[in-house]
């Protein structure tokens, strides 16, 4: 989308002047045909996925149009379809922009670089090195740690708590252990963390089977290298299967079973274990998003009495994407623990 809007915001000459469109000056209609030909095919892969998976009520828009296409096949053609893509994927991008300008904006006018805010810290490096820091860049900050630092959390939460639907007997360990640890007196705090040392074997133990970037990020070999006695070319895309690492059973005991006691007082586990991945392409935002994990999940199980809906076990089945969500989404029941009431104030 960013070279599209690129292209698109470019002045063209050949618009104004017709022969330097003929001559394709700069050869942007090129540019514009090239990148129109790729875009499609991406179009084209998104339509038929849902085509394949999707359906009318998920409110997703191309499954909605896919159900108009079968009404008036001549009118909602794949053509049609990709062009309502384009125009709504292009209209976000916009709204994105401004409202981050709006937060940078804002910042510039009111922060100060010592608040602790990312932006802030951010225009304080700008000040130093300005050709470093463009605006462009403290955007693509905000945008990527929204990006990667919303998404897979709340999946992995999700996934946790439908494992532990699925096996009471671990949320009731979980509950004993903040009931002895915390207390019912008072919410569940960052510093009691440490503490729960069985919570943090739950979230492990939830990553590993259910992990939210099941393939990890690609990566490109920058020059010809062997891996494991395969020849890898410069330039091959890499992908990391760590969703069939964490289930080898080569190198897990049951790997398909849910047993958090599995992670009790190890720490040999950093390459079996790619939840956050690792390396220098590793999370940066690891220790956040496990104390984000442990403080929502604790939260949750501690002020909660939770059950399934039914007595059927909660549906696993995955919608893989570049992230793996499920493909149902979680539906559970839940009450306020009576004497947890008063502190939800
Ligand atoms: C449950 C929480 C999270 C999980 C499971 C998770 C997992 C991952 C994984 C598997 C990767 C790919 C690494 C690779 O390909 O080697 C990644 C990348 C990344 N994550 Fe997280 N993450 C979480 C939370 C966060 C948070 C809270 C932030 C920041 C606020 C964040 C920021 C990033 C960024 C910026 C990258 C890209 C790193 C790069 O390309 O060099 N993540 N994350």
């Amino acid at each position: 989308m960013e070279e599209v809007l690129k292209l698109m915001h470019t002045p063209y000459v050949g618009d104004f002047l017709p022969f330097f469109a003929w001559i394709d000056i700069g050869g942007h209609q090129k540019k514009m045909i090239a990148l129109m030909k790729r875009v499609d095919v991406f179009f084209d892969e998104v339509i038929e996925n849902r085509r394949r998976i999707g359906n009318s009520e998920s409110g997703i828009m191309v499954d909605k149009l896919l159900a108009l296409q079968e009404q008036e096949p001549e009118l909602y053609t794949d053509q049609i379809i990709r062009g309502f893509i384009m125009k709504k994927m292009i209209a976000l991008m916009k709204r994105v922009d401004v409202f981050f300008d709006e937060v940078i904006e804002n910042r510039r006018r009111i922060g100060n670089s010592e608040s602790g805010i990312m932006v802030d810290k951010l225009l304080a490096l700008q000040e130093q090195e300005p050709e470093l820091y463009t605006d462009q860049i403290i955007r693509g900050f905000i945008m990527i740690m929204l990006i990667a630092g919303t998404e897979t959390p709340y999946l992995t939460l999700e996934w946790a708590m439908s494992l532990l639907l699925n096996h009471p007997n671990v949320m009731k360990k979980i509950k004993n252990e903040i009931d002895t640890h915390v207390g019912t007196h008072r919410l569940l705090q960052e510093d009691d963390l440490e503490k729960l040392s069985y919570l943090q074997n739950v979230i492990n133990e939830s990553l590993r089977l259910c992990p939210t970037l099941p393939m990890l990020l690609p990566r490109e070999a920058s020059q010809d290298t062997k891996i494991g006695g395969y020849f890898v070319p410069s330039g091959t895309m890499l992908l990391v299967n760590a969703w069939a690492i964490q289930r080898d059973p080569v190198l897990w005991d049951k790997p398909d079973e849910f047993i958090p006691e599995r992670f009790e007082g190890r720490s040999d586990d950093k390459y079996k274990m790619l939840g956050f991945s690792v390396g220098r392409r590793g999370c940066p935002g690891t220790s956040l998003g496990y104390r984000v994990l442990g403080l929502a999940l604790g939260t949750l199980i501690q002020a909660f009495e939770w059950e399934k809906i039914g007595d059927e076990q909660v549906d696993m089945n995955a919608f893989y994407g570049l992230s793996m969500a499920k493909l149902t989404p979680l539906q559970a029941l839940c009450k306020p623990r009576p004497n947890m009431i008063p502190l939800f104030g």
